[in-house]
């Protein structure tokens, strides 16, 4: 019997059909199901923590409070040094609550515009999170982080968010230049993934 019980439904708690996407296609590869939270009507959770850690419990609790599931939630964003690590815990509301991608991604590029390529390094950083049921006293919590820089311009069409902006050193490439598997392959999020994998299969 492993920690995920063994074939039982996870929920996913995310409403960000591009984490949800790549989240499925990897949890896939080792026949964990997940389920996301919009199935089962989970209403969104308030993200009042100050760390990426709290936020993921909150979300993952909330799933699995309204669900009676286990449940797995990532909280993510991009820490851009020359802004001193925003727009950390704060990325998908940096242009303000319910901004789009687009938004959020034209102020970063706007708060860039006198920043030298050489000063633009930053990283995406993915924690998740994994409860067996709402009480869940002792969480599983896997993290990620993937090193880049920021762009000038937004390129390439994959993916979601930050990622036309996020260059990929060792490839020359955006983010959303690289096809699925090479972003899971290489990102926070797939880092963070495989980590929680082999605990949930351990
Ligand atoms: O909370 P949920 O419902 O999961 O969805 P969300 O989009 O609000 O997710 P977060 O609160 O974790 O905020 C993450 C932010 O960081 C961005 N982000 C995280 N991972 C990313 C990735 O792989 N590529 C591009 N942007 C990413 C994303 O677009 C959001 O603006
Ligand atoms: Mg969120």
């Amino acid at each position: 019997m492993t920690r995920s019980h063994s074939g039982e439904t996870i929920v996913l708690a995310s409403n960000n059909a591009g984490k949800v996407r790549e989240i499925e296609r990897l949890l896939a590869e080792c026949h964990i199901h997940i389920r996301p939270q919009g199935e089962y009507g989970v209403p969104e959770a308030e993200e009042t923590g100050l760390t990426f850690v709290e936020n993921a419990i909150l979300k993952a609790r909330n799933a699995a409070r309204h669900s009676g599931l286990p449940a797995i939630a990532d909280d993510s964003g991009l820490e851009v040094d020359a802004l001193r690590g925003a727009p950390g815990i704060y990325s998908a509301r940096y242009a303000g609550p319910g901004a789009t991608d687009e938004a959020n991604l034209r102020k970063l590029l706007a708060d860039l515009k006198d920043v030298p390529e050489t000063e633009r390094t930053a990283r995406f950083q993915c924690v998740l999170v994994y409860l067996r049921h709402a009480e869940d006293p002792t969480p599983l919590i896997c993290r990620g982080a993937w090193e880049g820089c920021i762009l000038f311009e937004p390129r390439g069409t994959n993916g979601f968010g930050y990622d036309p902006i996020f260059l990929v050193p060792s490839l020359d490439l955006s983010s959303a230049e690289l096809d699925p598997d090479t972003k899971n392959r290489l990102s926070h999020r797939g880092q963070a993934l495989r980590r929680l994998q082999e605990q949930l299969l351990a």
